[in-house]
């Protein structure tokens, strides 16, 4: 297993606004997908906006450690050179993917195609993930993949005699199993076809699009054959919706705010969070709509706004899956009850998302309560303050974020424990925060106990 990275807590002051331009740190999902397949393509493709966190990192690392020649990542730049879909190598090592679901479950479909065998591990949070959920379509597809009894990593990919296309129903709107089941598909015989029970990130579809590989979308299906080959490009990775998010529910919690926040990537499978605050009474513009390397792209321009609490529309879930602690917060501040419904994957994540937003708020003085798929939280009011104190991250950056921003509305300091994982999605996050005016100090070495 991976080391636990060193801790660290951040302390927030209570009060203030939000002001000024920012731009935060390039797409996750996108910047893992570019990683696999440009090195998977023939040719060198160049990439700029590469987000150059740990979870993004570690896929790097992986695909350097199966023999690709990449330069960078500097100031979000990088050129992999690529070996085709048949050219990487087998690693000396197990992978480490760190705390980063993606990486792992992606990389479950691309390599039961390889004909070496690889071992995946991650730290203890990616350890208690299901991987089930890719491990079973993939071996009707005729992967062979060992985990432990519990379906969980570390897991052993093997070689494959020949795998095979599926038509394969997902039981979860996940993104990553669609992906995971697509990059399989690209080593399969015949037709790989993936249905989803609710829309979900279309970046794997999209990429491979601009990589020139043939893909049939119908409906609520997507299609690719086995056996095509990807072409390098140039691709511009977009600020990621789901670090913006954090600054635009502080903008519109915080009294006096005015952000723009900007080249978000506003591809409509993510813009959940836009739809949801602006449900909930936010104002949020979208300015210089255009588009960058295939994705959709915007500015937002974000002011403060009275919120009121609302039930959360379970076909935008999918949507904003990641910002729901984000949206707890904003929850927390608004006129009213919030309900959430439909989120039982929200307990999955890197931490049980439910249970440690809801301790959290508790600690806040919000009243709130935890379902088996989601919450009630009950609003403070949208004049209201929340109380300050001490709350545990547990290693979740985006809990850490979200309760961050919760501090531009408390009477007093909020200290944040275990946030040291900030730095998988969201480098730089407190000086992101600092130039926008919400200081935060950063204790290292504090105990996570
Ligand atoms: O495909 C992706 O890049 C992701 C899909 C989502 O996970 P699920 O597929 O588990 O919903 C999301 O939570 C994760 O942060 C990134
Ligand atoms: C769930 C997340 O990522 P992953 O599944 O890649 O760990 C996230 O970034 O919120």
């Amino acid at each position: 297993m991976a080391d636990t990275p060193p801790s660290l807590s951040f302390e927030v002051a209570p009060g203030g606004a939000l002001r000024g331009p920012l731009q935060v740190p390039g797409d996750k999902s996108i910047s893992h997908r570019a990683v696999m397949l440009a090195a998977l393509a023939e040719g060198e493709t160049a990439i700029s906006g590469f987000l150059e966190g740990a979870d993004s990192l570690a896929t790097l690392a992986a695909f350097r450690a199966m023999g690709v020649q990449a330069e960078g990542p500097e100031q979000g730049r990088l050129r992999v050179q690529g070996v085709g879909l048949h050219g990487l190598q087998a690693p000396a090592d197990a992978l480490d993917l760190g705390n980063s679901g993606t990486s792992m479950r992606l990389l479950c479909g691309l390599l039961a195609g390889q004909s070496f065998a690889t071992t995946l591990i991650g730290d203890a949070s990616l350890s208690r993930r299901p991987m089930g959920r890719v491990i079973e379509p993939l071996t009707q597809m005729g992967a062979r993949i060992e985990a432990t009894p519990e379906g969980r990593a570390p897991l052993r990919v093997l070689p494959a005699k020949q795998l095979s296309g599926i038509d394969y129903r997902m039981p979860v709107a996940s993104a990553q199993v669609k992906s995971s089941l697509l990059l399989a598909g690209l080593y399969a015989q015949g037709e790989t076809s993936v249905r989803e029970p609710a829309v979900t990130r279309d970046h794997t579809e999209r990429m491979l699009q601009a990589f020139g590989y043939p893909l049939r979308r119908e409906g609520d299906r997507v299609c690719l054959s086995g056996g095509g080959r990807l072409h390098a490009t140039a691709l511009r990775i977009p600020a990621d919706i789901s670090s913006a998010a954090f600054f635009l529910v502080g903008a519109s919690i915080a009294p006096g705010s005015d952000l723009t926040l900007t080249e978000v990537g506003l591809n409509p499978t993510r813009i959940g969070v836009i739809n949801i605050l602006r449900g909930m009474g936010a104002d949020i513009a979208i300015e210089r709509p255009r588009e960058l390397g295939g994705e959709p792209v915007g500015d937002l321009r974000v002011r403060s706004a009275p919120l009121r609490g609302i039930a959360i529309p379970e076909d935008q879930v999918p949507l904003a899956i990641d910002e729901f602690p984000a949206l707890c917060v904003a929850a927390a501040c608004a006129d009213g009850p919030t309900l959430v419904r439909g989120a039982a994957e929200l307990r999955v994540k890197e931490s049980d998302r439910i249970q440690v937003m809801a301790d959290g708020l508790s600690t806040l003085g919000v009243d709130v309560e935890p379902q088996p798929d989601g919450m009630r939280i009950e609003g403070a009011g949208a004049a209201a303050q929340l109380d300050g104190g001490t709350v545990d991250a547990y290693g979740d950056h985006r809990i850490a974020m979200a309760f961050a921003m919760a501090a531009l509305r408390a009477t007093s300091p909020i200290v944040i424990r275990d946030c040291a994982n900030v730095e998988t999605s969201f480098p730089g996050f407190a000086a992101a925060s600092a130039g926008v005016g919400l200081p935060i100090t950063e204790q290292r070495g504090a105990t996570d106990a």
